[in-house]
């Protein structure tokens, strides 16, 4: 690992504005340099303890939390670890997340924070941004550009193993994301910034019903099941659905120059999963369950599209709340059962 430098922390303290919440202060910083140094480990530094990259501990979390999604299960563990563990990667890791909403793309980058970082998602160096709030306005695309570009910059010079999550990226204006190209591209090192420890991972909904489509023809043309339909299978109808849909990544250079390594499909919820999210958030609340229990809560998930109603029309996202309101009703009607 390599831990801050003076330098590169000067630069990042001086330039790290453009996000009040990354902002942190000198003073903070100096201690944290002091500190990683004299090895008293109090402080969030950029290298172990607190980057721990815990692959086995990913696997196992997707494994045991994260229902129906085999191909992710098995693409984002292997590309995190192939990115970390290469001697000099040639560029940054950069995935982009489809697929409908409610079906696992934000719980699965949960997990990823989890594992990498100590702190996991509180980490300083793991920057969750929410496209449509960072980036309201297509007339400020070029301004949103630049800004978009210091701050990575800033960040990557202070911790080489930041990981970057785009949330939302079909509501951003076309084009923000073209400004840091260079920066995803095959460059040692890029104005005195090296890129190839960092992550960078877009979230979207883009290419959803492309997804399903070809869902529904690999399992009536070509007969197959849910769990033999592999990363192939999928990759060019989301490339393709990612560059002509609305949002952040169409037209955009970064999938034309071939930057985004691997193009994940997350696949629309089942029944059998829903029911699996169901008695997991029961579990949560250590109360006792049956299948009568379940099937009460599985009446109000709405299943489409018509005539299969196959899947799950906002995959496992309400469940927490229908559970958590199910087990305080049965509470207050002091059910046994419950
Ligand atoms: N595949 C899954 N396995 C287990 N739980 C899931 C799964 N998908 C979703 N959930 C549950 O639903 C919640 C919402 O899912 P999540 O935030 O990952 O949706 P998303 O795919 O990112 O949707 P959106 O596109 O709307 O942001 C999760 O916090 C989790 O509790």
């Amino acid at each position: 690992f390599e831990f801050i430098t003076g330098s590169s922390f000067l630069i990042g303290a001086a330039i790290s504005y453009f996000y009040g919440s990354d902002v942190v202060k000198v003073g903070q910083k100096i201690a944290d340099i002091t500190f990683c140094y004299s090895g008293v480990g109090l402080y969030e530094c950029c290298g172990k303890p607190w980057i721990k990259n815990d692959i086995d501990g990913l696997i196992a979390d997707l494994k045991q939390h994260v229902f129906g999604q085999h191909i992710a299960q098995q693409i984002i563990p292997s590309a995190i670890a192939a990115n970390f563990y290469k001697i000099k990667p040639t560029k940054p890791l950069v995935m982009s997340f489809h697929g409908w909403t409610g079906i696992g793309k934000n719980y699965v980058v949960s997990f990823i924070a989890k594992n990498f970082f100590k702190e996991g998602e509180k980490s300083k160096f793991y920057h969750l941004i929410n496209s449509r709030n960072q980036f309201p306005l297509e007339k400020d695309a070029f301004i949103y550009q630049e800004q978009l570009k210091t701050w990575i910059s800033s960040n990557v010079s202070f911790c080489p193993y930041s990981v970057f999550i785009f949330d939302e990226v079909d509501r951003m204006p076309p084009g923000v994301l073209d400004g840091i190209i260079p920066f995803l591209d095959h460059h040692e090192i890029f104005n005195g910034v090296d890129y190839r420890k960092a992550t960078f991972i877009f979230i979207s909904n883009t290419g959803a019903s492309l997804i399903m489509e070809r869902y529904f023809e690999l399992w009536r043309k070509y007969g197959k099941t849910r769990e033999q339909m592999t990363l192939n299978d999928f990759d060019n109808i989301i490339i393709k659905g990612a560059f002509n849909e609305k949002g952040g990544l169409q037209a955009s250079d970064l999938i034309d120059h071939s930057l985004i390594d691997h193009f994940v499909p997350f696949l629309p919820l089942e029944r059998s999963h829903v029911e699996q999210c169901i008695k997991a958030e029961l579990e949560k609340y250590s109360v006792n369950y049956d299948k009568d229990i379940i099937q009460e809560i599985m009446k109000v998930v709405v299943f489409g599209p018509k005539p299969e109603n196959l899947f799950s029309n906002a995959g496992c996202k309400r469940i927490g709340r229908r559970v958590s309101a199910f087990v305080q009703q049965k509470k207050l009607k002091g059910s046994s059962e419950v």
